[in-house]
């Protein structure tokens, strides 16, 4: 074994930095980045003070963090931080503000005064990009205010009975009469709430009601933040739509849903840019846009410009899983604006048709921050959940193998016998789901440990990366294969051929199984363990849990509702009680200005 001479930190120290920035530096509060940005902005300015640089450094972590501006009183304030020498936070964003950096031509910072009295610092980017966002919101009419006649009750009440089943969908029914309502609606649900359901009955009526008004057959656009979440939106609205009757089929064949950078067409000079935009909108009647959570703040924005005032914007997801890469978070900010004035409709469908009920208690008590409650649940054992915890009796690491060997295994035998549609059923049966991707409770390490468990079943040692049985996991979109980032794999023997060459990838892409050579993937991974990030969107029967000790800043409440919510019958998380509160109290929230702005404008206009 040969020790690492690097330095994990080293990168995160800034060389130049001295005084304030030095000291948070060393803190490992800011990293390099921070201090460089904030040195460079500062220099541009002739800005020397200190603390405006220190502001400007605090701003680009955040950023850095997910938040799109921030509250510097609240960070002063946070015990993690107590620490250091912060300056005395009202002073200090009182010179920031008089910084030239805040007055100058073209500003690079900027203050948002809220109407609670706090004062949020943004970078110039993400606070023109929030106003951007905010106006174009308020600026789309209400659909009362359009031409568009009112739906007729009767028809409605007759139509909802037609694309919802009477009994069982209540809550289909009353989402779609909001949204019929509104020029822009927002369409919430944990996992398996039926909002794919809703949709598509929502999109017959709406392209009943257009037949009936003798305008054109809508045009309708089905869009979703990354390849793989576009895919499984196309499939579940075709299965969705299959099941509506024939004239409301016809009415809507041929939808197909793309990512969102494909429908605001991507630009070969700038990868900011579309080529749909304010003066250039996109035609579509309807703009549906599936997991929004993760459409970052300047998705949203370019979204925004390019959809036409007066067509409708659907925007569907859980604000409550896994928020974009990037920096915002727009989906929650609309559910949790207070706005009077009701410029766009809120639906949040409750009802979890997909897993069974203590499953869904224990996703609400970790949803609700109840950590008591999901600990109890996960102790009593009861149906489809357990808790795997050290010093209960049993080793976990013997609990841990005696669950994911026997599926790997399974899944090896099928691959080597070169059943493709078996191995990719029996991969769907389970996911182990790690918080991290390195470490003892990372991803890589498990990869190999049970790859070593695999080997130890056999007797056979994997020689090669690429064995029969491998799953894994797609990184990179590739159109030209037909795969997608987040599609999944098993390596697979042909029947009858036993030459090294002859391995075959067979992926369950959104268009059926793929039979690819192996050379042809290249951007894969070994999936039999899989970060919590990277499982967003999937699901499987079983799910286990590796949780990290308490310390681990990474696992926060909203990873491990993700995580839960991926099981369809059986959820088993391996750690203690403390671990579990830990990961339930930690809440991964991000700093935005969007509710406040939303709030105050909505307010002032009312
Ligand atoms: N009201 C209902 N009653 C019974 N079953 C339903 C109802 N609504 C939806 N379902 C079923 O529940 C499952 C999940 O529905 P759907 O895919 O519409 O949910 P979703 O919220 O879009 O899920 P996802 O978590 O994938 O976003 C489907 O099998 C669907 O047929």
């Amino acid at each position: 074994m040969t020790e690492s001479v690097v330095d994990p930190h080293a990168w995160r120290l800034a060389a130049s930095a001295t005084g304030l920035l030095r000291t948070f530096n060393d803190a490992e509060v800011l990293d390099a980045a921070d201090v460089h940005v904030a040195q460079r902005l500062c220099e541009l300015a002739g800005e020397d003070d200190p603390a405006v640089a220190l502001a400007v450094a605090c701003a680009v972590r955040g950023v850095r963090g997910g938040s799109v501006c921030v509250d510097l009183v609240g960070l002063v304030a946070d015990p993690l931080l107590s620490e250091l020498p912060w300056p005395e936070p009202e002073a200090w964003l009182d010179t920031v503000e008089a910084s030239p950096l805040s007055t100058g031509e073209t500003p690079a910072l900027r203050v948002l005064a809220a109407a609670d009295g706090s004062r949020l610092l943004y970078l110039d980017r993400y606070w023109r990009e929030e106003e951007q966002v905010c106006d174009d919101l308020l600026a789309r009419p209400a659909v009362d205010d359009s031409s568009d006649p009112a739906p007729d009750d009767a028809w409605l009440d007759d139509a909802l009975d037609r694309v919802f089943e009477r009994e069982g969908y209540d809550e289909q029914r009353a989402a779609a009469r909001v949204a019929l309502r509104h020029r822009t609606s927002v369409l919430t649900g944990g996992p398996g709430t039926g909002k794919t359901t809703a949709v598509a009955g929502l999109l017959a009526l709406l392209a009943e009601r257009a037949e009936l008004d003798g305008s054109p057959r809508l045009r309708i656009a089905l869009a979703a933040p990354t390849g793989k979440a576009a895919a499984r939106l196309q499939e579940a609205v075709q299965e969705r739509v299959a099941a509506l009757p024939a004239a409301d089929q016809q009415r809507l064949t041929g939808l197909r849903a793309v990512t969102l950078h494909r429908l605001l067409g991507p630009r070969p000079d700038t990868s900011s840019r579309f080529r749909h935009h304010r003066d250039n909108r996109l035609p579509h009647d309807v703009v549906v846009v599936d997991e929004t959570s993760m459409v970052s703040l300047t998705m949203m924005a370019r979204l925004l410009e390019a959809v036409r005032p007066t067509s409708r914007l659907i925007l569907v997801g859980d604000p409550f899983q896994l928020a974009s890469v990037e920096a915002g978070a727009v989906l929650a900010d609309l559910v949790d604006a207070r706005v009077p004035q009701q410029p766009f409709g809120v639906v949040r469908l409750e009802t979890s048709h997909r897993f069974g009920h203590t499953i869904g208690e224990l996703a609400e008590a970790v949803r609700s921050g109840d950590a008591e409650r999901a600990v109890a649940l996960l102790d009593a054992g009861a149906e489809g959940v357990e808790l795997v915890a050290p010093g209960d009796g049993t080793d976990s690491a013997v609990r841990v193998r005696e669950l994911v060997a026997p599926h790997a295994l399974a899944v090896l035998r099928a691959a080597e016998a070169g059943r493709a549609d078996e191995a990719l059923r029996l991969l769907d049966q389970q996911r182990l789901l790690c918080a991290h991707r390195e470490g003892p409770f990372g991803v890589r390490h498990w990869n190999a440990q049970v790859e070593r468990w695999l080997a130890e079943e056999t007797g056979e040692p994997l020689w090669s990366s690429s064995y029969a049985g491998r799953p894994v996991l797609v990184t990179a979109n590739d159109y030209g294969l037909g795969v997608h980032n987040g599609d999944v794999g098993v390596v697979v023997r042909p029947p009858g051929d036993r030459g090294p060459q002859a391995l075959r990838a067979a992926v369950a892409s959104s268009g059926g199984r793929l039979d690819l050579a192996t050379s042809r993937l290249s951007q894969v991974e070994t999936m039999h363990a899989l970060t919590i990030h990277k499982s967003q969107g999937s699901q499987a029967g079983t799910v286990v849990v590796l949780l990290p000790p308490p310390e681990s800043r990474l696992l926060t409440r909203e990873l491990f509702y993700t995580a839960i919510t991926r099981a369809v019958e059986r959820v088993v998380v391996v750690g203690s009680p403390d671990d579990v509160r830990a990961a339930v109290e930690r809440r991964a929230l991000r700093a935005t200005g969007l509710r406040q702005r939303l709030t105050q404008r909505t307010a002032k206009h009312g």
